[in-house]
């Protein structure tokens, strides 16, 4: 099939490449030139495993291109997916600009002989399926003078689960795909595409084997507004989870029980799960925080207090603030200190910062006066690009970081920092002060070896 994919970001070139292994035919358009250049050339804009294979693969079978100019794959396209960002408002609501952009610029270039499926796969609030249907037209309109006659084109909602750092098994291996649309037709194409994921036809990259286990996936078939709000829920519900898992610790470390052992003997509970419930510094990224502030904007505006979802964020903000809390408990003032600070994305496996804990702990010690010194394996060229006025140093590694600091603090759990012997940080630091924001770190060994060891919940 012919694909279009509006907005080459985190979700858009993804999808894009992996419809592109699946040998469909694939336009990515995006308005960033370099990100248009650099995937024509098969160089990932964005870090995340395993995509510098793929895109090499598609490049190379002719499969995927990148492009600004939407003309000509519009026309032809059988279906058009629309991922731009939508990123939050101040007051919590997404900003549709880059949706309605995408909209209107798909409506100039459709042509009235051919049907499309043009596919939101951002996340949108709820209703926006009939925004984006009439933002296409007003560009056909636009164009055209006259409207875009009945049945050329249909909206459907195809919201995305990937999770960042695993976006592409994620893909090729997702636990269920949600369809809403209100044609036949239209989910008739829509399943055609997917056909190959939904019955797993396909022969699974050398890098991204296939899980054991895995026939078939899940399909859900709906209404546009269900499948809308199978997105917002499930972002709630995960992050609740999280600051589920938050409380309990909160609660942990004042009685004195151990938050990872709690959670793994209510995990083990079917009903409840094992996963997303380490507790730590809070939840971040480009999602979370997002999503579920427009659910409450969402519930807000239909007049419903959305109680449970205003705890999940108010116990995130405070899971943040729990770091300098600590800290100022071992080290008194902070003015001057030397902190090391491991982690700047918001969670392993990516280079992203959005909403990243560690920027707002790195504001609170700038602001308390602290010298602050970073280290992640990834995120450090995006921190300089985008925080290029934060007075904070750079270290070559992580143990130079800690060089002669009066504290580490852990936000990020990459594998590289669980690998560094205690006994080695505690032989660099001026004071033996570990925050763990992550529980990467043994306290029993900490204590042993008299480092002044602080995780979350134990
Ligand atoms: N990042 C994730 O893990 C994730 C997962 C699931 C869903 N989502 C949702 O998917 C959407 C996209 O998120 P993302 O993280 O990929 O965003 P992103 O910021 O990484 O990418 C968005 C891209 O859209 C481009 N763009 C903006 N306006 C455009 C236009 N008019 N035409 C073409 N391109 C345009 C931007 O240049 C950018 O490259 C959001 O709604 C997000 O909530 C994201
Ligand atoms: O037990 C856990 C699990 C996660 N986190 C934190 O939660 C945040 C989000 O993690 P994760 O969900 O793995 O990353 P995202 O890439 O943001 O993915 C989420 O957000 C995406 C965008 O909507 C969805 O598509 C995914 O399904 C959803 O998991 C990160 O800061 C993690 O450190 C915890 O603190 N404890």
């Amino acid at each position: 099939m012919n694909v279009v994919v509006f907005g080459a970001g985190y979700v858009g070139l993804v999808t894009g490449a992996v419809l592109a292994e699946l040998e469909h035919h694939v336009t990515l358009i995006d308005v960033d030139p370099s990100k248009v250049a650099m995937i024509n050339q098969a160089q990932p804009p964005i870090f995340e495993y395993g995509l510098e294979n793929l895109l090499q693969r598609v490049r190379q079978s002719g499969m995927l291109e990148a492009s600004m100019d939407p003309s000509q794959a519009v026309q032809n396209a059988d279906i058009i997916f629309i991922a731009v960002g939508t990123p939050p408002l101040p007051d919590g609501a997404p900003n549709l600009d880059y949706v309605h952009q995408a909209a209107m610029t798909i409506g100039q270039h459709l042509g009235e002989n051919r049907t499309y499926v043009i596919v939101n796969k951002a996340t949108v609030p709820i209703g926006s399926a009939n925004l984006v249907e009439m933002w296409i037209d007003d560009g056909f309109v636009q164009k055209w003078g006259h409207p875009i006659p009945e049945g050329v084109f249909t909206v459907a909602s195809n919201p995305e689960f990937l999770r960042e750092g695993t976006a592409i098994h994620d893909t090729l291996y997702p636990d269920r795909i949600v369809l809403g649309a209100d044609h036949a037709w239209a989910l008739e194409r829509l399943i055609d595409l997917y056909q190959p994921i939904l019955d797993q036809t396909f022969e699974p990259p050398g890098d991204l084997p296939r899980p054991l286990g895995i026939q078939r996936i899940p399909l859900i078939t709906t209404d546009r507004l269900s499948a809308e709000m199978i997105k917002y829920a499930a972002n709630a519900f995960l992050s609740t989870k999280i600051s589920f898992a938050n409380e309990m610790a909160n609660i942990c470390e004042r009685v004195g029980a151990d938050i990872t052992t709690v959670m793994q003997g209510i995990g083990l509970d079917t009903r409840i799960g094992s996963k997303f419930l380490n507790a730590g510094i809070g939840w971040g990224g480009s999602c979370f925080g997002k999503d579920l502030a427009a659910l409450i904007y969402t519930a807000k505006e239909y007049g419903y207090e959305p109680a449970l979802l205003e705890s999940t964020q108010h116990v995130n903000i405070q899971q943040r603030k729990g770091v300098i809390k600590r800290l100022q408990e071992e080290l008194k003032t902070l003015k001057g200190r030397r902190i090391a600070l491991w982690g700047l994305a918001f969670k392993p496996g990516t280079d992203d910062l959005r909403d990243a804990p560690s920027l707002s702990v790195i504001q609170e010690l700038l602001h308390l006066n602290a010298r602050v010194i970073v280290y992640d394996p990834v995120a450090m060229d995006n921190m300089r690009k985008q925080y290029p006025h934060w007075d904070i140093r750079y270290a070559s590694s992580a143990l130079a970081a800690v060089d002669g600091a009066h504290a580490l603090l852990v936000m990020t759990e990459w594998d590289v920092f669980r690998q560094i012997p205690l006994a080695e940080i505690m032989s660099r630091l001026d004071f033996p002060v570990i925050i763990d924001g992550r529980n990467i770190f043994d306290p029993q060994e900490a204590s042993r070896l008299g480092i002044r060891y602080r995780g979350i919940g134990r």
